[in-house]
């Protein structure tokens, strides 16, 4: 018995009203829930898929992996627990607030929690309309997006991925940041998206690197990435994944993490066969320094004041 996707994830962020602005403004996520120090988002039929709550990491502070029954959450409590990780059996009170039937929790090997559960909640009676007209997001079998971790000691945290949540490894990237790093990436999945998780051996000072969400149409992506680079928080360029083949760019967050947001990725078919690559990219996902970002999208405002300025100007005499 392995984890079959990721249900939800939560985040731990100083500013909640910041979050709550870019989830619906910039990515077209639907507000399910809020309060001063909390919110949580959808962008499907379930009754949220990510959470934001005050606090001063500005980092993952759960991941939430989906089984398909009572069974199978009692079976993946044994095959942890069986791999020597510690589980608890999570209350009915918390259960009912992440609007779930049953749910246990343990934490992996960089201390960050992991819960599990089953019998989540579907609102079929009130559709997800996103505020930005976004398509809609792929989600279904494949769990609502993937994440990059960045992890002290990669071999412990394969450990736990792979031997304990079930896992399986899609391929590997050397991706060379620069003339002295080259960071080695490992991509798992655990159902047909061909990675929700990717783990970096890079002590960090933020755990997390990126979450990513997929629309359903290019259009979604191209619509987001201009209210992206309006107000200059294009960190990664469009560009095309040498693995999953994803349509992408990344985005800046209100907490110093990424947010990639893709379209058109390929899928883990049976018979798959482990690869590696030396890029992440096909073409694109070119970094932008900040000082261009700013440039680029003030110089934009700049030249359509300018043009405002001609038309309106009074015809020479
Ligand atoms: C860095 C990176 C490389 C390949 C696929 C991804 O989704 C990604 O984020
Ligand atoms: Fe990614």
């Amino acid at each position: 018995m392995s984890v079959q996707r990721l249900g939800y994830m939560g985040f731990e962020v100083a500013d909640v009203p910041a979050w709550r602005a870019f989830m619906t403004e910039k990515l077209g996520a639907m507000e399910a829930s809020s309060s001063e120090n909390s919110a949580r988002f959808r962008v499907d039929s379930r009754s949220w898929r990510l959470m934001v709550e005050k606090g001063p990491s500005d980092d993952i502070s759960l991941s939430g992996y989906e089984v398909d029954s009572a069974d199978s959450l009692l079976a993946i409590k044994k095959r942890l627990e069986a791999h020597g990780i510690e589980v608890t059996t999570e209350s009915g009170e918390l259960a009912a607030d992440r609007g779930v039937l049953g749910l246990i929790s343990c934490t992996d090997t960089a201390n960050t929690r992991v819960e599990i559960y089953y019998g989540a909640t579907e609102l079929f009676e009130k559709p997800f309309i996103s505020p930005t007209g976004v398509s809609g997001f792929t989600t279904g079998d494949q769990g609502f997006g993937h994440y990059v971790l960045a992890v002290p000691d990669i071999d412990a945290a394969l450990d736990f991925y792979v031997k304990g949540l079930g896992f399986h490894l899609s391929d590997i990237i050397d991706w060379k940041l620069n003339y002295e790093l080259t960071v080695k990436l490992h991509f798992l999945h655990c159902n047909g998206r061909h990675h929700t998780l990717a783990l970096a051996g890079l002590p960090g000072a933020k755990k997390t690197h990126h979450f990513m969400l997929e629309t359903k149409h290019m259009d979604d992506v191209g619509l987001a990435y201009d209210k992206f680079d309006a107000d200059g928080t294009v960190v990664m360029t469009l560009g095309r994944h040498t693995n999953d083949h994803m349509l992408s760019f990344y985005g800046a967050t209100p907490s110093g993490f990424a947010v990639e947001y893709g379209w058109g990725a390929r899928q883990v078919e049976p018979g798959w066969s482990v690869v590696r690559y030396d890029k992440i990219s096909i073409w694109g996902h070119k970094f932008v320094a900040e000082r261009d970002r700013q440039v680029s999208s003030n110089a934009i405002e700049d030249e359509l004041i300018d043009i405002d300025a001609t038309l309106s100007a009074p015809a020479q005499a």
